[in-house]
């Protein structure tokens, strides 16, 4: 028995004691950092006791940087006391309950560098084939290295933030100049991002990754496919996608996940040393993607082609360290069926392919008032299921010139 009375706080419930994963909520106090259980979340500032000095003092301000800063020795300890803390049967002075639907959920670290990558294979194909008929769906690069956009860290933001229509040039086919306005083909994309933390280091070989990385969020890389097409090459996304990205305000950490590791789709035979892993990081997450409460798809994590310890090995093979704070994402996330897509470019196959929404209204690309949800579980010890924290964000009008 525990001392924590909530229905939803046991192993048959996404957020029940195998998945505790932290946040930073607002608080008439201020921003508190928290680790999720159920329904509730406590604030880990009151716990003091509990964890020592040397955590509190990690775990005891308004966000995860000093965490994410202490590197894996300090996760680990942390995870081994908030599990006693948890199981306790009476509870631990200081501590109190706070239930998660009644406080906003704040930007839990400070992003330093955001880049994206493009590794499901199903995604890249069916993008190369709406965005470049002519050509051969995949670039011969593709199956040589995970490749990978640098995007913005000023423009991620946590789940619930609102996301405006962006402004920018599009060209559409057969027009002789660009235009300029709001993008008339807004779209969302699932993804799943990874926390970085621990000694900047260069060069994590793929046996390090649990080292350098905390825990996973879920990520919504919105984009602009308009921007997309007329400014993408040769150098890749910019404006497209840099406006907004929308990361869960839950990060699960690791440790959590580690029943649902799978070997990823890709081959290795014949890739470079370095993106050969001995222990695979494929995870077996079981992605939702929601507008409007219509379920539009069910992306299967499991199929990605590259996993995230080969990105984070590629991303810092060339001597450039990995750094508390960086977030990268693994791309959109996109399985073999068609009810099994990332973004409605595919979903949609380039706006060609309406998809109608429960109230009989149809979508080719998002219209100002979508919510786009989120969300995802994965398999966790003794049958349980380990819950990630969802991402939402809702469409507002693009701001007028
Ligand atoms: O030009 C292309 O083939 C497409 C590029 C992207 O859309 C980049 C991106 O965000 C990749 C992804 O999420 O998988
Ligand atoms: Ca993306
Ligand atoms: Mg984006």
């Amino acid at each position: 028995m525990s001392w924590i009375e909530d229905p939803e706080f046991t192993p048959d419930h996404p957020f029940g004691p195998q998945t505790l994963p932290y946040g930073v909520l607002g608080t008439a106090a201020g921003p508190t950092v928290a680790v999720r259980v159920g329904r509730h979340a406590i604030p880990l500032r009151g716990i003091a006791d509990e964890l020592g000095p040397r955590l509190s003092e990690l775990v005891g301000g308004s966000s995860l940087d000093p965490l994410l800063a202490a590197g894996r020795p300090a996760w680990r300890e942390l995870r081994e006391r908030l599990l006693e803390v948890v199981h306790a049967e009476r509870a631990p002075a200081g501590a109190e309950l706070l239930r998660t639907d009644w406080h906003t959920q704040l930007l839990p670290f400070t992003v330093s560098d955001f880049a994206d990558f493009y590794s499901s294979k199903h995604h890249a194909e069916n993008v190369g084939r709406i965005f470049r008929r002519e050509a051969e769906p995949l670039l011969s690069n593709w199956t040589h290295l995970p490749v990978a956009y640098h995007g913005r860290s000023g423009t991620v933001c946590v789940s619930g933030t609102d996301v405006t229509r962006p402004n920018g040039q599009r060209r559409v086919s057969g027009d002789p100049k660009p235009v300029f306005g709001p993008t008339r083909r807004l779209d969302f994309e699932a993804e799943v991002g990874f926390v970085c933390g621990g000694e900047p280091t260069d060069r994590v070989g793929t046996e390090d990754f649990a080292e350098h990385v905390l825990g996973a969020v879920l990520v919504n890389d919105w984009s602009a496919r308009d921007i997309q097409a007329w400014e993408y090459q040769p150098l890749g996304p910019f404006l497209a996608k840099s406006f907004a990205t929308s990361i869960s305000g839950w990060i699960t950490p690791l440790e959590a996940l580690e029943h649902a590791r799978v070997p990823t789709t890709g081959d290795t035979d014949g890739v470079q040393d370095y993106l050969v892993e001995q222990q695979p990081w494929g995870l077996d997450l079981r992605l939702e993607v929601r507008c409007n409460d219509t379920l539009l798809s069910g992306p299967p994590f499991a199929e990605m082609h590259w996993s995230p310890a080969q990105q984070l090995a590629h991303m810092t093979v060339n001597g450039s360290p990995v750094r508390p704070g960086d977030l990268f994402a693994s791309g959109t996330v996109s399985g073999p069926n068609p009810d099994q897509r990332g973004c409605l470019l595919e979903l949609t196959w380039g706006g060609s392919e309406p998809v109608t929404l429960e109230d009989g209204e149809q979508r080719t690309f998002l219209q100002d008032g979508d919510r786009v949800l989120l969300s995802a579980t994965a398999p966790g010890e003794h049958g349980s299921v380990v819950g990630l924290g969802n991402v939402a964000g809702t469409i507002l009008p693009a701001v007028r010139r």
